[in-house]
């Protein structure tokens, strides 16, 4: 990657028809040293937590102290949702993350969700001004597109092939850029739970004979 890449405008970015090749910036272009802590994806009618992930505050990776596939690695990652993620009207997607020393003027996220090269939902939030120093907490509200049976039942079929690029413009530079790739055929969280009680039953009725025989 080189560091020459001129930068993409947030214009840029919204015009995007397919995942880019690779990332539009390097880890090095986030000279504010934004770090995310928390993300806590939610569902905004019945407010139950959907994904939760939190990190330690470390500091930042050196640039180009990590390898071309540590780099690749720390700027993506996989989400494994079941079918009825698909189905929220709206869901909440909370980020705890740090700024250094300097002031952070009109922090703004535009994010692409495409399945294969057709772009299904385009997001844009802005967060605005960051305090340096400061620890913050963004809510985007994320409001979900209204699938065909047949698109929701592509999406479900084809783990991963549902695509995001997420790029972060600080006064309208691009100072980062990661990815994710998402399942859409996770068990249902009713059905988890189904499966530990009919193991504990299994476990409890084992338990019971075993002592009869003792
Ligand atoms: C099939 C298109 C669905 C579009 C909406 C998906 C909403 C997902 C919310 C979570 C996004 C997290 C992105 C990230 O990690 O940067």
């Amino acid at each position: 990657m080189s560091l020459d890449k001129p930068s993409i405008s947030p214009e840029e970015a919204l015009q995007f028809t397919q995942p880019t090749e690779g990332f539009l910036c390097s880890l090095a272009a986030n000279t504010y040293g934004i770090e995310f802590f928390k993300f806590t994806i939610r569902d905004m009618d019945s407010n139950r937590v959907l994904f939760d992930i939190e990190r330690e505050r470390d500091e930042l990776p050196a640039p180009g102290s990590l390898s071309p596939e540590m780099e690749v690695a720390c700027r993506s990652i996989r989400y494994q949702f079941p079918p009825s993620f698909l189905r929220h009207r709206t869901v909440g997607a909370k980020l705890v993350f740090g700024v250094g020393p300097q002031p952070v003027p009109n922090f703004r996220m535009i994010e692409r969700h495409y399945f294969r090269n057709v772009l299904v939902k385009s997001f844009d939030f802005a967060f605005g001004f960051c305090i340096p120093n400061s620890t913050n907490s963004w809510e985007a509200i994320y409001d979900m597109p209204v699938l065909s049976p047949e698109w929701e039942a592509a999406i479900i079929q084809n783990p991963f092939e549902t695509r995001s690029d997420s790029f972060y413009f600080v006064n309208g530079l691009l100072v980062m850029h990661n990815k994710a790739e998402y399942a859409y055929c996770a068990p249902e969280p009713h059905d988890v739970a189904l499966q530990q009680q009919q193991y504990a039953a299994q476990q409890y009725a084992q338990q019971q004979q075993e002592q009869q025989y003792q």
